[in-house]
């Protein structure tokens, strides 16, 4: 077995320069809590503070570190940054993913461990559940689902830590409820139930508690401050007073959560359970410093919070550009923004996928006109509201890359990416295995190319080919280790929608190669929502719509509003523009037109800015 390097010999992978905090959180021995601003390297930081612990052996093996983050994209991102850092092997000890998929996996594996009444056989993952939900309480006790004051009924199911105290009325009822649903063949469970009843198999189960204790040595959270009543009560029932050790990432400007039920004063309490340690980290390494000085700003003046964000010294002092722009109506506005865009674009020095349209909500009122009208002039955009998704999810992207392999025999990333995936799925096997894998590998895609790349394949020859490419990888594994597709639901899902959309597409250029970009977005400009474009980066972003009150009215929004909007913000690297029309058709509002009542709001504080730039075609 490789050797462990000696603590004080470890440097931080590709000689990464560091903040002395972040040195420090990644050696501190006891629990921590990192608390930092956008782009100060939290997530890099994790990953660096996983491969000091694997390469030096305080992790020793056969221990494992478990990552939990809030999305699939940000765990999967936080895996492969692991996995480049420290390579595969020291890498397989460390499980990154999603509370959900976290919870979900114990609840697979040991839910017959629940008490009378509260066990589940087969069941289905259902996200929309108000209304069974509201049923459940009518039928159990009319009387108390009509008059009892608690609110929403769908969160009041699992306001509650099991187990639930026999003494009060209201919890009686509850009880009952869970049962009620739980008695049901095949009963609907969404995630928060799903976290409550691990919760409860844990509670009753110390071995099960125990198992996990042994299994890892260290916890990551990512994004904590987002986290949840639910889930923190889980995070404590798992590993709290255990010999687990606690590092936790968050930024208390970037709770953009609390209609999810983030926890309030999160920090304190993790604070007061851990005796965690604190790490403030003042570096912003992502944006250029005008825009950092224009966040500071906001952060002051927006957010009442204290500014603290510093540049890194790789960049000259008046780089990066924040503009507002004023327009008498959207077509204008659109024409404005082809003519910027097609200038950025010119000869390559901006990749299409480096700028990014932001909108708050329902992309179709935004996207359409843009699409159209960009389109016209060869630049492609389009919305990403449904294929977001799907392209964060391992096993659509898998299949992607195994097509690219089979019509491109030369994409070293395609052949990387696939055989990274297969080596996750199989991560039993031993060395010799693994190399028994890459030449069946090999060779599996030398006959596929053979078999499929010989001419323009119909569409019973694309779904062949997928399935082919499915039952290579063996779907069964697939499952036991993503658990998400356990029910086999969701993949479906997302297999349909993919196979549909590459379809299509293969089907209108002729081309596997053309498609699969398509599906990527690649040489695309993304237009997507607010929330959507947190944990990304962009070299430019572009807030379409500013002037919709309902988009922003800052004097009477909520903290997770101005937070969300902040976030986004803090997406862009170097340029960052405003947009505002005077009027703009609302097209699924029976054609309507919006009047810039907003406009008077948001405009005075981006304007007060000393460095902003004015664009402004209102006379
Ligand atoms: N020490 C460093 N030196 C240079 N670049 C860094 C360093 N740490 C992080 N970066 C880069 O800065 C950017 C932001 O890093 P990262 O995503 O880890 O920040 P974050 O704090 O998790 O961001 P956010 O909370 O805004 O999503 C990335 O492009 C990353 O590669």
């Amino acid at each position: 077995m490789k050797k462990y390097i000696r603590e004080e010999d470890w440097v931080p992978a590709d000689n990464m320069h560091m903040e002395r905090a972040a040195h420090n959180a990644i050696r501190e021995t006891g629990n921590s809590l990192i608390v930092a601003g956008p782009g100060s390297g939290k997530t890099e930081l994790l990953a660096q503070k996983a491969t000091f612990l694997l390469q030096t052996g305080r992790c020793p093996w056969p221990k494992k570190i478990l990552a939990i983050s809030f999305k699939v994209d940000a765990a999967n991102n936080l895996r492969d940054r692991v996995q480049m850092r420290c390579g595969q092997a020291l890498a397989r000890r460390f499980d990154s993913m999603t509370f959900d998929a976290f919870s979900k996996s114990i609840f697979d594996r040991y839910r017959r461990g629940l008490p009378e009444g509260f066990k589940v056989q087969q069941y289905n993952v259902n996200l929309k559940m108000k209304q069974a939900i509201e049923a459940a309480f009518l039928s159990v006790d009319e009387e108390f689902a009509r008059t009892a004051n608690v609110g929403n009924q769908e969160k009041y199911l699992t306001a509650r830590q099991f187990p639930l105290s026999p003494n009060d009325q209201s919890i009686a009822v509850l009880g009952d409820v869970w049962r009620h649903m739980l008695r049901q063949p095949n009963p609907d469970l969404n995630f928060q139930m799903i976290m409550r009843l691990t919760d409860y198999i844990l509670m009753v189960n110390p071995k099960v508690k125990a198992i996990l204790q042994q299994t890892y040595s260290h916890i990551f959270l990512d994004e904590f401050q987002d986290t949840t009543d639910i889930q923190y009560d889980f995070l404590k029932t798992c590993f709290l007073n255990s010999p687990a050790n606690f590092t936790a990432v968050g930024d208390d400007k970037q709770t953009i959560m609390g209609w999810a039920g983030a926890k309030e004063k999160i920090f304190e309490t993790y604070s007061n359970d851990t005796k965690a340690r604190p790490f403030p980290l003042t570096m912003n390494w992502r944006s250029a410093p005008r825009l950092i000085r224009f966040q500071n700003y906001l952060v002051d003046q927006l957010l009442k919070k204290p500014a603290i964000a510093v540049p890194s010294d790789l960049w000259g002092d008046i780089e990066g550009e924040v503009r507002m722009c004023f327009f008498p109506d959207h077509n204008r506005e659109r024409q404005y923004l082809l003519d910027q865009i097609s200038g950025w674009l010119k000869n390559g020095q901006l990749a299409p996928r480096n700028i990014c349209i932001l909108v708050k909500q329902k992309t179709e009122y935004y996207s359409p006109a843009l699409i159209e009208l960009f389109s016209k002039h060869g630049i492609k955009a389009r919305d990403e509201t449904e294929l977001q998704d799907l392209l964060t999810e391992p096993f659509p992207v898998f299949i992607a890359d195994a097509l690219e392999l089979v019509f491109s025999s030369r994409s070293a990333t395609a052949w990387d990416n696939v055989f990274r995936f297969l080596v996750f799925i199989n991560q039993s096997y031993e060395d010799d295995q693994m190399l028994s894998l890459r030449r069946k590998t090999i060779t599996f895609f030398k006959n596929a190319r053979n078999n499929f790349n010989n001419g323009r394949l119909n569409s019973a020859g694309f779904n062949l080919l997928i399935g082919e490419i499915a039952k290579y990888a063996n779907i069964k594994k697939v499952k036991d280790n993503y658990p998400q597709y356990k029910d086999g639901k969701w993949l479906r899902k997302i297999m349909e929608a993919m196979t549909t959309y590459l379809l299509k597409q293969y089907t209108l250029t002729g081309n596997m190669l053309t498609a699969l970009d398509a599906l990527r977005g690649a040489d695309t400009i993304p237009i997507m929502t607010i929330h959507k474009s947190k944990g990304l980066e962009f070299h430019t972003v572009i807030f379409v719509g500013l002037e919709d009150s309902a988009f922003w009215s800052y004097q009477t929004s909520t903290t997770p509003d101005n937070n969300t909007f902040f976030v986004a913000l803090s997406r862009a690297k170097e340029r960052v523009l405003f947009t505002f029309c005077q009027t703009r058709p609302l097209p699924t509002r029976g054609g309507g037109t919006q009047y810039a009542n907003g406009i008077q709001q948001i405009h005075q504080l981006i304007n007060n800015f000393s460095e902003i730039d004015i664009h402004n075609e209102i006379s």
